[in-house]
């Protein structure tokens, strides 16, 4: 029979349950905190108190569990609003007859009318056992899964305590696993809450503990099959990585016997299933079936087969996502791109049949004339080298052995490079043999096949029986002379590939040779890249502006490198250290270019045949400029020689107002913006009036009455500074003046361009001293002392001094002479100034003065012998342009002015040709200007 009575119960806030035999702990409020309180102290034993869950914010369970106060405590910090923390623990279940009478409320201390259930009795064996049974299996799972080992302890504790509990404690049991397990929902807990009967509890705990031990499998087995279904995607990467490995092998047994493979997955094009998304997999199947085709090509037992072969062997080795993959991959493709000259690719080169042609001379002098004007002795040149080079390439045509041809090397159906599946290539017994003698003969000189069964056809002798050794140009001259052009007319005339490789300011050896593998990033060295590029073992290869490339450094010596390409006896086994193999570049003409000579070192000099380029007369850069470079600019900007028309006047002005120059580069692009600006003209006057065709434009008179926009093709000389801005040049030309101590020597600058120097003196207080500047060198400064030395020497002869045991620089007044050469960053060196100083000098002490018309080149002596200088042609030419008319020159260059400086310079300056100091006071000041006291060859005999 239950037993009756009023309790105080407290309502427990969702999801709380509280079972008989566990503890919970929660927080009161103030007043239900102080009302429990005051319940404590009026009892005299342990409270004990009601308790039930709230199913919802208004209602509460029927079930509910009558529980000990343990402990109600006041926390210090009184911020919170729950300020009572009590402990109660569950004993036993009760039954609240009348819920209806709510609302109720969480956390709230009310009165209730509660029934204790009646004992019942031992629970029946038949819901014991599957009890017990369920409750192992669900804590033993427990035991397993839990990671610490605290809990698994408490797990296994338990589980023993469930077998060794007897039958009638089993409901007890019940209630401390269900409590204890927190994975419980909350519905089910309510549920079990109400089996008051010992079976009923037991049977309702089982059936959780089924459930709960059914999730955790559950939770597992999905676990396990998301862990498998990854394993499952990695699997076929793989399976797909193989996939594509087979497709590639398929693709290139497909390719080598031209047969289709019908039904092979990926076998793209040809079973027309191929999609966009298989494009990369199948451009990289493509890129190595190329690689390996190439690596087929090279010839048998050569180094670079060899080495490709290792370096394949090794990439069959390495997955290919990996660094090293890639790396050797790179190598692969430079090493495989190269043009050996021994592959059999390369046999028949079309430049053979053209140097074989008996027109080629001829054609090739049509080429140069057609490419530059004028340079007729470099053209004359040209044609020699290009003689030399034909006949020795037919010469060695000639010697090779008749007996013997080249069987070039075609590759078997199912070819494969050594590094290739082994598995392939098996063959059995004597078959296997025969085969392998077959693939040795690849490539390899064989008796001629007069009864072979199947004779090869014979073949022209492929590049690597070959040894022509070209001579190598070197172009030296001012920029825009066309040296680089030049060599693009050799390479068309040969009909062979251009290449140019720049080498002004290559500090680095790797620059030009490559760096080792082991760098990261490397690549191989110009040489090789250019190679690359030319696709052909004997290109024209011009190697810019050597005078400009770096010396010896930590870097290592770009020169040095320089040296063995371009030494005949070294460059048939050139070494990148990229590539690492020795390639042959014997068959490549290797032409240089140089602004001067004095750079470049004297081994490379060695090796080389200077060419001179001397720059233009304006007769012709007006040729130049009319035949080609006006074409030219007029192309590169859309318009047609109806367009614009330059006149010869305006051109003239161009040239020598706005361009001073050896070359015509400056011209050039002088004339591409006058080009431009009419081009920009035409646009708009097109734009303006709907004449688009220069043929209906109508004449100027007409466009102008028409009081629209007008446009007209001529380009007269007046407007040339509306379009190009003012004159560089005319400033200049105006300064140049006729001043005691002033005089005009002639200079090649370090570009080789020609030009007017001033050389100024001037007599300051001082002690008798020579002061030099203007970056002056060694030699240019003891020229200087020499000249001063020869003026004090003849001091007394010209009138400076009144006894010839004075010093010009002591009497009347003691003073220091100062020398300067202007422009004084630029460093100037040599002995060719002599003579000008040495006017100089006079003039400064005597007050005589030089024309500005006039100036000198040319070296002096102590004796006052003038002695020759070099670089007369640009010298004479630099003279021309900057309009000097009358030149001093060393008689012994009287041919290089016969042979060198155009008729037409020759017409309009006057030359004159001197001996010693005294025949060039005379021509540089003019006949009886300066006085002479005595006889000369009295005079000269003294010294
Ligand atoms: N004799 C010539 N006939 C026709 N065009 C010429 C002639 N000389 C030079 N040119 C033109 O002048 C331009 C410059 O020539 P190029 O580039 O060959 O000069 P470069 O001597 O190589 O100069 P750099 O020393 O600066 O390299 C080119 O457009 C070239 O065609």
């Amino acid at each position: 029979m239950s037993r009756s009575t009023l309790l105080p119960v407290l309502t427990l806030p969702n999801p709380l349950v509280l079972l008989p035999t566990a503890r919970i702990q929660l927080s009161l409020d103030e007043a239900v905190g102080t009302r429990l309180i005051e319940l404590v102290q009026r009892s005299e034993v342990q409270l004990v108190i009601g308790t039930v869950p709230c199913t919802s914010p208004t209602t509460i369970h029927q079930w509910g569990t009558a529980a000990r106060v343990v402990r109600v405590v006041r926390p210090i910090s009184r911020s919170s609003q729950r300020v009572y923390h009590v402990t109660l623990h569950g004993l036993s279940r009760i039954h609240y007859p009348d819920t209806s009478s709510g609302p109720f409320a969480p956390n709230e201390l009310i009165e209730l009318q509660a029934e204790y259930p009646p004992a019942d009795g031992p629970p029946s064996p038949e819901s014991i056992a599957p009890f017990r049974a369920a409750a192992s299996k669900l804590l033993d799972s427990l035991a397993q899964d839990a990671t610490q080992q605290s809990r698994r302890d408490v797990y296994v504790k338990i589980s023993h305590m469930i077998e060794e509990v007897s039958d009638d404690r089993a409901p007890w049991m019940a209630d401390i696993i269900v409590a204890g397990i927190n994975k419980i929902e909350y519905a089910d807990k309510l549920e079990y809450l109400s089996a008051a009967g010992s079976d009923d509890r037991l049977r309702r705990a089982t059936e959780l503990f089924v459930k709960q031990a059914s999730i955790t499998e559950v939770t597992k087995k999905i676990a396990q099959s998301i862990d498998e279904s990854l394993s499952k995607q990695q699997k076929e990467f793989f399976l797909r990585q193989q996939l594509a490995a087979i497709q590639r092998e398929l693709n290139n047994l497909n390719r080598s016997s031209g047969a289709p493979i019908v039904g092979a997955p990926g076998s793209a094009p040809s079973s027309g299933s191929s999609s966009e998304l298989d494009d990369n997999e199948q451009s990289e199947a493509d890129d190595m079936a190329e690689i390996r085709a190439k690596i087929e090509a090279m010839a048998k037992d050569s180094e670079e087969r060899k080495m490709a072969v290792r370096e394949w062997k090794r990439l069959q080795r390495i997955p290919s996502g990996s660094v090293e993959h890639g790396v050797i991959r790179n190598y692969l493709e430079w090493l495989t791109s190269i043009p050996w000259p021994s592959s059999a690719a390369y046999a028949n080169a079309a430049s053979t049949d053209k140097l074989k042609d008996r027109a080629f001379l001829a054609n090739a002098r049509k080429q140069l004339d057609e490419d530059h004007y004028g340079l007729e002795k470099i053209k004359k040149r040209l044609i020699e080298y290009l003689a030399v080079v034909r006949l020795k390439q037919l010469q060695a045509e000639r010697e090779a052995p008749a007996d013997t041809a080249l069987v070039p090397f075609t590759p078997p159906a199912n070819a494969e490079p050594e590094g290739g599946n082994k598995s392939h290539r098996r063959v059995e017994g004597a078959d296997a043999e025969a085969k392998d003698e077959v693939k040795d003969r690849r490539l390899v000189k064989v008796p001629h096949p007069a009864n072979q069964p199947t004779p090869a056809p014979k073949q022209k002798r492929g590049f690597a029986a070959k040894a022509v050794k070209g001579p190598i140009l070197l172009f030296v001259g001012p920029p825009g002379t066309g040296k680089t052009s030049l060599g693009q007319s050799i390479a068309r005339a040969l009909d062979r590939p251009f290449q140019r490789i720049s080498l002004g300011g290559v500090r680095d050896e790797a620059e030009i040779r490559g760096h080792r593998r082991t760098y990261v990033a490397s690549g191989p060295g110009s040489i090789v890249q250019a190679l690359r590029k030319a696709g052909r073992p004997d290109p024209v290869i011009l190697l810019d502006e050597v005078d400009k490339i770096g010396q010896s450094n930590f870097h290592g010596d770009p020169a040095a490198a320089l040296l063995e390409v371009l030494d005949p006896e070294q460059n048939h086994s050139f070494n990148d250290h990229y590539i690492n193999v020795p390639i042959d570049l014997s068959q490549v003409l290797f032409i240089c270019t140089s602004n001067s000579l004095e750079t470049i070192s004297a081994p490379l000099l060695d090796r080389c045949e200077i060419v001179q380029l001397s720059g233009y007369t304006y007769d012709e850069k007006m040729h130049i400029a009319n035949k080609f470079l006006l074409p030219k600019q007029l192309k590169a900007n859309g318009l047609t020689p109806e367009h614009v028309t330059l006149t010869q006047p305006a051109l003239m002005h161009i040239a020598t107002h706005y361009t001073r120059e050896a070359g015509v580069r400056s011209l050039e692009r002088a004339i591409g913006a006058v080009v431009r600006y009419k081009a920009v003209e035409w646009a708009e006057y097109s734009d303006a009036t709907g004449i688009t065709d220069v043929a209906s434009l109508p004449p100027l008179e007409v466009q102008e009455k028409s009081k629209g926009k007008t446009y007209k093709k001529l380009v007269e000389e007046h407007e040339l500074e509306k379009i190009l801005g003012i004159a560089r040049w005319d400033e200049e030309e105006l300064h140049r003046e006729e001043r005691r101590g002033l005089v005009y020597g002639l200079v090649v600058t370090g570009m080789g361009e020609g030009g007017i120097l001033p050389i100024e003196t001037t007599a300051v207080p001082g002690t008798g001293q020579l002061k030099l500047t203007g970056s002056l060198g060694e030699v240019i400064k003891e020229s200087g002392e020499l000249a001063l030395s020869w003026v004090k020497s003849h001091a007394y002869d010209l009138y400076i001094t009144k006894l010839r045991s004075q010093d010009p620089l002591k009497f009347p007044e003691p003073i220091d002479i100062h020398l300067h050469l202007p422009s004084g960053a630029v460093k100037k060196d040599g002995p060719s100034a002599g003579i000008a100083m040495t006017c100089a000098f006079v003039s400064l002490l005597t007050g005589a003065c030089v024309p500005a018309n006039v100036a000198m080149t040319g070296e002096v002596t102590l004796r006052g012998r003038v002695g020759p200088v070099g670089g007369i042609k640009e010298k004479v030419l630099g003279a021309h342009r900057a309009q000097v008319t009358k030149v001093i020159l060393p008689w012994a260059n009287r041919k290089d002015v016969e042979h060198d400086v155009p008729l037409a310079v020759r017409a309009e300056m006057q030359f004159v040709f001197v001996r010693t100091m005294e025949e060039v006071l005379e021509a540089a000041f003019g006949k009886g200007v300066l006085n002479w006291r005595g006889n000369m060859v009295v005079m000269e005999s003294r010294l």
